[in-house]
């Protein structure tokens, strides 16, 4: 039997790394974009973890099977944690990662070098029916930039300067990034979790 898992998502570039990253342990992915017109599940919730939680839920209650939710965002320590569970709606509610971008530098033009901290958080929500919740995170550190650097990756990571990488999320492939990103993080912790699960079926 092969091995699947249903993620809440409509965000292509955690698709992709999620595709990536299960694969190894020989688990297919699909996603919402796998549903025709499938609306957005609204993201209500005051943190990441109930963002997160919200999404696996519904999603899981809907199709009546096991479902991951990512719910993860980028905390500027300059910005008072911002953009944090908004982060995807920075700029506006229609998701312009580019406009995302471009408000993050603005609003961090005057601010120098030693206060650009932040860091890149990961939620994750495993729901699965008739079960607790498992609810399981992960986090990068580094600093914003103060131009986009790289072509890879999604999101913010052009202006993401991952401390342990020593380069830009953008200019990491996309092996590199996993190694050290939050969501891979998020899904080692996971890790033990879903080794029983699959080893059960
Ligand atoms: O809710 P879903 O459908 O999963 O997709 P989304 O894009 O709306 O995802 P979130 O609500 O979790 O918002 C996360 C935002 O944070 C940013 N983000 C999260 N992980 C990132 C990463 O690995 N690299 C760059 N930016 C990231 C990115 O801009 C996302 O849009
Ligand atoms: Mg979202």
């Amino acid at each position: 039997m092969m091995k699947k898992v249903m993620i809440a998502t409509k965000n292509r570039g955690k698709a992709a790394e999620f595709e990536t990253l299960f694969s190894k342990y020989g688990i297919k992915v699909h996603t919402l974009l796998d549903i025709e017109d499938h609306p957005d599940i609204e993201e209500t919730g005051n943190t990441f973890e109930e963002n997160a939680r919200i999404k696996a839920e519904t999603l899981s209650k809907e199709l009546n099977e096991m479902v991951l939710a990512d719910d993860s965002g980028l905390i500027v320590d300059e910005l008072g944690g911002a953009p944090g569970i908004y982060s995807a709606r920075y700029a506006g509610e229609d998701k312009d990662d580019e406009a995302n971008i471009d408000k993050l530098l603005h609003e961090m033009k005057e601010v120098p070098e030693n206060k650009r901290t932040a860091r890149f958080y990961c939620a994750l929500a495993l729901a699965i029916p008739g079960e607790e919740t498992i609810l399981v995170s992960g986090k990068c550190e580094g600093k914003i930039l103060t131009e986009r650097h790289g072509l890879n990756g999604f999101g913010y990571d052009p202006v993401f300067y991952a401390t342990t990488a020593g380069k830009s999320m953008a200019e990491l492939t996309s092996k590199e990034k996993n190694q050290i990103s939050h969501r891979s993080e998020a899904l080692r912790n996971l890790e033990p979790i879903m080794k029983n699960l699959f080893n059960k079926k």
